[in-house]
């Protein structure tokens, strides 16, 4: 896969504020990639670099290989957080001038438009006032315009605030069938349930810096901690525990007793895995389930960000 976007050392600077630091990101063609970290973390600065609507100080970003420019502004979609429609204007109107100011004909733009209200189901909305709509029909019409032109980057700053989660979903099934048609994606939120659910790749800002990026389903493989979840058959916690004390670490251990079921969760010493696990268990006890615990996004995000933030701690 190559990159569709490269950003290389990035600084921007507020007043005496710096907030971004050095980021360099790769973003390859085809994916979705989840642009993550807590409030004030450098997201949207970041964000508005790609759009040009604000220059970084240090760095630079190339586009298909080439350092961005004016000309890249058609290629690219973009839907913030903060949503402005005109209010007093009328729905199609507005959607069309937005639209042709994305470099589409009045004609092109006016069959693609009703393509789009016609699949949103929002056609008759056509000629009413955008003060008259609720926020999430708003919501569907920015989203509309955002992807009209078909550009190459799609970058959408929480997509799915707003919406009702039937709405959210035929939203997020959009993106996908966008990405599947060849479009490339940054999403950025803190909804982690849409980042394990979309996500191909994610880079997770913190305080300026990027503390961690790549593939997630590498990141998730890095961040396992030799932790399994097991259920046995008719089984008492007890003898369990004696017996499989010499294999594992005081942490994460969990024995359960749930009707005819003795539930566990258990972290193995370092240097052991699933095969002496299970040795240990096949003397005992029928296997209901077993599985290796692969870390959510969520997890990931909470550990790495508490890391940083203690070893930003031992500096200070
Ligand atoms: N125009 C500006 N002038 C001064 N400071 C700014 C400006 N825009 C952003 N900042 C500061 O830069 C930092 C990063 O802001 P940014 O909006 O990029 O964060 P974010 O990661 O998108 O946060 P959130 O998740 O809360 O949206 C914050 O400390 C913010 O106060």
């Amino acid at each position: 896969m190559t990159d569709l976007l490269v950003a290389e050392n990035l600084c921007k600077w507020y007043g005496d504020y710096l907030a971004l630091d050095q980021v360099s990101l790769t973003i390859p063609k085809g994916s979705i990639f989840g642009l993550l970290g807590p409030n004030g973390a450098g997201k949207t600065t970041l964000i508005r670099i790609i759009n040009q609507i604000t220059h970084p100080d240090e760095g630079r970003v190339l586009f298909n290989g080439t350092p961005l420019n004016r000309n890249h502004i058609k290629n690219i979609g973009y839907l913030p957080e903060e949503r402005g429609l005109y209010k007093s204007m009328k729905v199609g109107e507005q959607a069309l001038y937005l639209s042709q100011l994305k470099g589409l004909s009045h004609q092109d733009a006016k069959v693609r438009l009703q393509y789009w209200f016609d699949k949103f189901g929002i056609s008759e909305w056509w000629g009413k006032k955008v003060q008259e709509l609720s926020k999430g029909m708003a919501q569907k019409v920015q989203f509309i315009v955002t992807v009209l032109h078909e550009p190459e980057l799609l970058i959408f700053d929480e997509p799915f605030s707003g919406f009702d989660p039937i709405n959210a979903n035929i939203i997020k099934d959009e993106i996908l069938k966008l990405r599947d048609k060849g479009a490339t994606v940054i999403f950025s939120t803190h909804r982690m349930e849409s980042v394990e659910e979309m996500c191909d790749h994610i880079a997770l800002l913190h305080n300026s810096k990027k503390i961690l990026d790549g593939k997630l389903s590498a990141i998730k493989q890095a961040y396992k901690s030799n932790t399994y979840e097991i259920g046995l058959k008719h089984q008492q916690p007890e003898g369990l525990k004696t017996e499989l004390a010499g294999l594992l670490t005081s942490e994460a251990v969990s024995f359960q007793v749930f009707e005819e079921e003795l539930k566990l969760r258990v972290a193995l010493k370092n240097g052991l895995g699933s095969r002496e696990l299970l040795a240990a268990l096949n003397e005992r006890a029928e296997l209901v389930y077993f599985k290796e615990v692969i870390p959510s996004a969520n997890d990931i995000f909470i550990q790495k960000v508490n890391e940083q933030r203690k070893e930003e701690h031992g500096q200070a």
